[in-house]
């Protein structure tokens, strides 16, 4: 299936980005429930990432999610001991999960050291590939998020997948290590893009003037995902790409009025 080419939307700021990030998962997720019984969501970690949860936690609109019919997954985790502060999970727990009732039996979170593959973050991508594999069924191979979430970096990376990384060239594992991340922590564990790809919408969610190159590159259709990793995540119905207006001052001047005030 061809990928979705990204529609921008630029909000005045991260506050106001953060919170239309929000309503627009709530929206998403209860048109999922509705369409086929429950909903798939792939989070992520990052400032923008977690603010987005935060505000789907205080959302008037909350509750309108069933939250015991939605899987949670994650499209990358720093490999750190389970409850470290700097995990993803930690953090999606802190701003959100531990706020709604979700299935625990749905909450996907990526290995951590001292599991069954002991503390090399290798065995630890195979075992979360295995999970995808068994949650998906024989036929799909992985689940179809509904909407992968994704932060962006300064260097155009989103999830785990770094520029020129091997982990960004990768289209047969469905997961794989990091031992030498350009990003504190250097062991990693993320999602590669066959699967970001899987998902029916990926939101690319940027933040702040630091972004500003990286959201202009993620445009670039002719860049390719090994060596602007933004720019090769895209969702396989829809790609929304989801700034503040510092992060959109370099995109062509017709992206750059805010969508709302
Ligand atoms: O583990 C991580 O750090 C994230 O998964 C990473 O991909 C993050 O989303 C981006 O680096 C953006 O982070 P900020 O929004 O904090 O800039």
């Amino acid at each position: 299936m061809t990928p979705s080419d990204a529609s921008v939307r630029v909000h005045a700021d991260a506050e106001l980005l953060a919170k239309s990030v929000a309503a627009r998962l709530i929206t998403r997720l209860v048109d999922a429930q509705a369409e086929r019984g429950s909903a798939c969501v792939a989070l992520t970690g990052g400032g923008i990432g977690t603010a987005v949860l935060r505000e789907v936690a205080t959302a008037p609109a909350r509750d309108a999610v069933d939250w015991r019919r939605l899987d949670v997954w994650w499209s990358d985790e720093r490999f750190l001991p389970t409850g470290d502060a700097e995990r993803n999970e930690t953090a999606a727990r802190s701003a959100l999960l531990d706020h709604v009732n979700v299935d625990p039996e749905r909450v996907h979170p990526m290995p951590a050291p001292g599991g069954s593959y002991g503390d090399d973050p290798a065995g630890g991508a195979q075992r979360y590939a295995s999970a995808l594999r068994e949650a998906a069924g024989e036929s799909a191979g992985f689940p179809r998020f509904d909407v992968c979430l994704l932060g962006v970096g300064p260097d155009a990376h989103v999830a785990s997948l770094f520029p020129d990384h091997s982990a960004s060239r990768e289209e047969d594992q469905l997961a794989v290590a990091l031992r030498d991340a350009p990003k504190p922590p250097p062991q990693r564990v993320t999602l590669t893009f066959p699967v970001l790809r899987g998902a029916r919408e990926v939101w690319l969610v940027a933040s702040g003037g630091e972004k500003a190159d990286a959201v202009a590159r993620s445009l670039d259709s002719t860049a390719g995902g090994a060596h602007v990793p933004a720019a090769g995540a895209r969702g396989s119905e829809r790609t929304l790409l989801l700034v503040d207006r510092p992060a959109a001052r370099k995109l062509p001047p017709a992206f750059t009025a805010p969508s709302v005030a």
